[in-house]
């Protein structure tokens, strides 16, 4: 039995704007995804999903066949987690050389479904890990970073960056820009918050919205090379230890974000709570169109607002999370 686990994460800048190209600056979070792996005698692959409703649930299907899997949850949900799971099974046979490898595998996480915390990308680089070192694999965080790319890459309809998987793969603050990707050393103490609102957005859908836009509008291609300037500034202002500017270039990200359509009315009411806490800024993360926003606050006061924010369902510190995916 192997088990593997990797952290989400939270935007700092350049969600959206990384997927055609400009760099964006991720942080890994003390949230865990964790995958329990375990060979079968056969070539099946059970997959038990704990966290995908209340009572959790369990899906069984032959690899390749067509079996409908037996389960109680909505189809949509079930498909997309299949493809993570299924992708990240048949990177861990590609690198074993194992095609017919078989597998129970149990998937548990502490981050939020779709809710810009990078759920996806820190269960598909866990089940890598987890799925490649019980073919007795060790790959190093940078392969299993470029091979759960290549699964988000496939289950968002060929729209991925390879922002999330590298940074849950890393750990600690990340920069990728479009193949380039770094770990940034020396990043200050940063005070997050996160506000969540117990909703979830529709990553594939929301990256196409923004794909339309840019193709409609040159002022929306326009914002999105702004949000990449708002990024090097971002980064400047991080090689600086200057918070301050950290949070005030999170606010013009924001609103950068709220014009290309992916922010909501939740995420705008936590967003004005954390500002008029006296966050130092305070921004959606992730995908949007629901889930969290990020907030830098040293106080107690954002945590407190956004508790009684109506709309949002819990507020929390986040820790910078310095290590990635790793063996548990
Ligand atoms: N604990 C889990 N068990 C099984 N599948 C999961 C789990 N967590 C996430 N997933 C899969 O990931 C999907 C959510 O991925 P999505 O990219 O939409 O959101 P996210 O990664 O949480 O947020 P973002 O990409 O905006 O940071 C779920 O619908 C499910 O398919
Ligand atoms: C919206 C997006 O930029 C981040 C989702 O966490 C998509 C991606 O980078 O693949
Ligand atoms: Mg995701």
């Amino acid at each position: 039995m192997t088990v593997s686990s990797a952290p989400g994460k939270v935007y700092l800048f350049g969600e959206h704007a990384v997927v055609y190209g400009e760099p964006a600056v991720p942080c890994a979070i003390e949230r865990r995804a964790r995958v329990t792996v375990e060979s079968r005698d056969d070539d099946r692959l059970r997959v038990e999903a704990r966290d995908l409703t209340l009572d959790g649930f369990t899906v069984e299907y032959s690899s390749g066949a067509s079996d409908a899997p037996d389960v109680n949850v909505p189809t949509p949900l079930v498909e997309a987690a299949m493809g993570y799971v299924d992708g990240a099974v048949e990177q861990a046979r590609d690198v074993a050389d194992a095609p017919d490898a078989g597998f129970d595998m149990v998937v548990e996480s502490d981050i939020p479904l779709g809710a810009g915390l990078g759920s996806s990308a820190a269960v598909v680089v866990a089940a890598i890990d987890a799925a490649a070192r019980e073919l007795d694999c060790d790959l190093t965080p940078e392969e299993v970073a470029d091979r759960a790319y290549r699964v988000e890459h496939e289950v968002q309809d060929g729209q991925a960056s390879r922002a999330d998987t590298f940074c849950s793969a890393m750990g600690g603050a990340v920069r990728v820009e479009g193949d380039d990707c770094a770990r940034i050393e020396d990043v200050p103490n940063l005070p997050l918050v996160v506000g969540y609102d117990g909703g979830a957005g529709d990553t594939g859908e929301l990256v196409a919205g923004v794909r339309a836009l840019r193709d409609e509008y040159a002022f929306a291609a326009d914002t999105v090379e702004a949000i990449g300037d708002v990024v090097r500034e971002g980064e400047d202002a991080l090689a600086e230890d200057d918070v301050s500017a950290v949070g005030k270039l999170m606010n013009f990200d924001h609103g950068l974000l709220s014009a290309l359509g992916v922010s909501s009315r939740s995420l705008d009411a936590m967003v004005w709570a954390a500002r008029e806490a006296g966050a130092l800024g305070a921004k959606l993360t992730g995908a949007g169109g629901g889930g969290c926003i990020v907030a830098l606050d040293e106080t107690p006061a954002t945590e407190t607002a956004l508790s009684y924010t109506p709309g949002c369902e819990s507020a929390f510190r986040a820790e910078l999370d310095r290590e990635g995916v790793r063996a548990e």
